[in-house]
């Protein structure tokens, strides 16, 4: 932080750099796997940042923990059993238990720090973690994915980058135990990255994922404090008849999607259609 200004200076994005007014340091950490920041900022509110990079603002985090929710939960037709893996936060497990079917959440992240400083300074994103339809783990998704087969109807991979404890979350043998952890007819969504700044990434993974699902598909949001303004998520799904892009059920209380939002998030421009629907 430079003159009162928080700069994502960051080797992902070279030669770009968000920055965003800080009022106030509210919590600085080093866990066992990350430097832990948040700070008040002018116009976002609370900020998280894991090791220099933008986890989530009170502002506009809700675009991301909707359309990573919504886009698997609303498109599958009776999901109970959900599991989030990484989203300490607790964004996406709110989102989650907006869905009526869902009898359990499970989240599972490796880092207990993001958990409690969420508790402390995102009330607005964690407080749900403490829902009786919730269980929290602290630890590897990798161990929990392998100890839990066949059991999730959804499951989501709320992540960091791939760079430093998320690095593995974007690799052939986790994506193989998402879809062993999966229910017959399971669906997944994991943070896919930004068209403007990883398409080489999003092409190897969706040329990844099809190896092993037989449905696999890109959608995005749009996002201010996340770098370019954009990401996306990769979607797939064990069963080969699962249409992703058309929801199923209505979603009540979100602020950013809806059943046109749903469908319109899968439209990419041509430089990511070109290169993700060819081969
Ligand atoms: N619930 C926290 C979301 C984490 N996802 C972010 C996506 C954009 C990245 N540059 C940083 C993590």
């Amino acid at each position: 932080i430079k003159d009162g200004w928080f700069r994502e200076i960051s080797s992902q994005w070279p030669g770009q750099a968000m920055t965003l007014k800080v009022n106030r340091i509210l919590h600085v950490e080093k866990s066992l796997y990350q430097d832990v920041l948040v700070f008040e900022s002018e116009t976002f509110g609370n900020v998280l940042v894991l090791d220099g990079v933008i986890q989530c603002t009170e502002r506009d985090e809700f675009s991301y923990q909707e359309m990573i929710a919504h886009i698997p939960l609303a498109s599958h037709p009776n999901p109970k059993k959900v599991l989030v893996i990484g989203g300490g936060d607790g964004g996406v497990v709110r989102e989650v238990l907006r869905h009526e079917s869902v009898q359990e959440v499970v989240l599972c992240d490796i880092d207990e720090a993001v958990i409690r400083v969420s508790k402390q300074y995102l009330p607005h994103m964690s407080e749900l973690l403490d829902s009786s339809r919730v269980r929290v783990f602290v630890g590897d998704g990798f161990k929990f994915l392998a100890d839990n087969t066949s059991t999730y109807d959804v499951i989501i991979t709320d992540s960091s980058d791939p760079v430093g404890p998320a690095e593995s979350l974007f690799q052939k043998p986790y994506f193989q135990l998402l879809h062993d952890a999966l229910a017959p007819g399971g669906s997944i969504s994991t943070q896919g990255e930004c068209l403007w700044i990883h398409l080489p990434l999003i092409k190897n993974t969706n040329t990844m994922v099809k190896e092993i699902f037989p449905v696999v598909e890109y959608a995005f949001t749009t996002i201010p404090t996340y770098p370019s303004g954009q990401i996306g998520f990769c979607l797939a799904s064990k069963d080969a008849t699962r249409d992703m892009r058309t929801p199923v059920r209505k979603v009540e209380g979100t602020r950013y999607y809806n059943e046109d939002v749903h469908r319109a998030a899968f439209i990419l421009p041509e430089f990511g259609r070109r290169i993700l629907e060819t081969g």
